[in-house]
């Protein structure tokens, strides 16, 4: 049966979706179609009662205390970055005393290399894809000049080319920022073990989206934000995964007190808490997990299945609307994004001569996506599918938007000559 491209078929497949319910845990706005939750999030309906909480009664009336639990059963600050790791642990196939909480997500990719390389000493070579988000590149030349190895840039059509005996590291993103474009972990894990080099996983377009496995894979290290599929809100703390058979000799850079075997020991020199709690450095931030313990609420009950196959059902019904209503009229629509499901993330994206202008006059009906540069033009439009709270209605409308802004050229509006520097 070919897919649906009129708005009650988008609705019936709504109807039948499993995740129908789960728009209801999130504050979408009216009029606003959200396509950019591979950005930010949108904000799960328990969050500000729960800051609210932590700030007046936690923080305002219990102080210090709340550090250690609250007859109210509230507080216990100290265990609250183990308790959001619990529950990002099963979007990402790991075992919850794997996984630490707390730092950003450019901070948790410097201490994950750094202990990277540091497991194999007699390896010299980083190897990064030069497409990547570029904190990861940055951070990894940082650690390069810092460690006095070499940064080597691999091809993204086949990064394990470029993993020879010199390599202690391959450091990938598991879906690509700009084109969506998503790559074989296990496959590319195995292969890198095959050659004796390590394996780290940014995972900030994957957690809350797409299945990851990295248990099952058995891979080494792995770094994700929290601020996108899993709606953490702005600059909400990112995650570190390290492989247990790894833990007892990976030494992370950042030996503060709150990764010591006793913190409150107060001890003079560092001895590291076992396991992962080696991974945490300084006080964790509080309010800001407080809004992700709440915002991870909004996962209860939702398998990582389902969730993919509601991604997929939401991708695949926007490519084949561009397919059939834009690119026949306007040929110079060319989507980047994989058509294979095994090779796409959650999100579609499209080069376009006037991306930029595009991405506003959509954002001016309310349809919200984003612009990336591309390092040349055209450059992308970009738009992401959380499946938690997008509906298949959702897509048919942004497309109807989309026809309506081309047809009438809202995106040649001089007003988007100029780029917004905050894109
Ligand atoms: C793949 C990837 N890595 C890292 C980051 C960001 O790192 P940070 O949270 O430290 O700003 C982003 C987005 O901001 C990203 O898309
Ligand atoms: N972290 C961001 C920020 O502080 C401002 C604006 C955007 C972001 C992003 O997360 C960008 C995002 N990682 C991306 O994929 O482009």
């Amino acid at each position: 049966m070919s897919r649906p491209s009129e708005r009650a078929d988008a609705q019936l497949l709504d109807e039948r979706s499993p995740l129908a319910h789960t728009r209801d845990r999130f504050r979408v706005p009216d009029g606003v179609i959200y396509l950019d939750g591979n950005s930010l999030g949108a904000l799960p309906v328990g969050v500000p009662d729960r800051l609210a909480r932590v700030v007046e009664q936690e923080w305002g009336d219990g102080l210090i205390r709340s550090w250690n639990p609250l007859p109210d059963g509230g507080g216990d600050w100290i265990g609250l970055s183990k308790r959001v790791a619990a529950r990002i642990a099963p979007l990402i196939g790991a075992d919850p005393a794997d996984v630490h909480v707390g730092d950003s997500t450019s901070v948790s990719l410097f201490k994950a290399i750094v202990a990277a390389a540091r497991l194999r000493p007699d390896r010299r070579v980083l190897v990064v894809e030069p497409t990547t988000f570029p904190t990861d590149g940055y951070v990894a030349a940082g650690v390069a000049d810092l460690l006095g190895l070499e940064l080597r840039w691999c091809d993204p059509a086949d990064p394990l080319a470029a993993v020879d005996e010199d390599v202690a590291l391959l450091a990938l993103t598991h879906v690509d920022f700009r084109t969506g474009a998503m790559f074989d972990l296990p496959g590319i894990t195995a292969g890198a073990h095959a050659r004796g080099a390590l394996v780290q996983w940014d995972l900030c377009h994957s957690a809350g989206a797409v299945p990851v496995g990295l248990s099952d894979a058995d891979a080494d290290l792995a770094v994700g934000c929290t601020y996108k599929y899993l709606n953490g809100g702005p600059g909400s703390p990112a995650f570190t995964w390290v492989n247990p058979r790894l833990q007892a000799d990976a030494r992370q850079p950042i030996t503060g007190w709150m990764g010591h075997a006793s913190p409150f020991a107060m001890a003079r020199d560092y001895e590291p808490a076992g396991g992962i709690g080696h991974w945490a450095s300084g006080t964790h931030p509080v309010l800001a997990l407080s809004a992700l313990d709440a915002a991870l609420e909004a996962f209860e009950g939702v398998t990582v299945e389902q969730l993919r196959a509601a991604s997929l059902s939401l991708t695949d019904l926007f490519l084949e609307l561009l397919d059939e209503r834009c690119v026949p009229r306007w040929p110079e629509i060319e989507v980047v994004t994989p058509r294979d499901h095994a090779r796409r993330g959650s999100q579609v994206s499209f080069r376009h001569p006037d991306a930029y202008g595009l991405v506003q006059a959509l954002i001016a009906r309310g349809v919200i996506g984003d612009f990336r540069d591309a390092g040349a033009e055209p450059g992308i439009a970009r738009f992401g599918f959380t499946p938690l709270y997008l509906r298949h209605v959702d897509v048919h409308d942004a497309v109807d938007h989309l026809v309506a802004v081309l047809e009438g050229e809202e995106h040649l509006d001089p007003a988007y000559a100029s780029r917004n520097p905050v894109t």
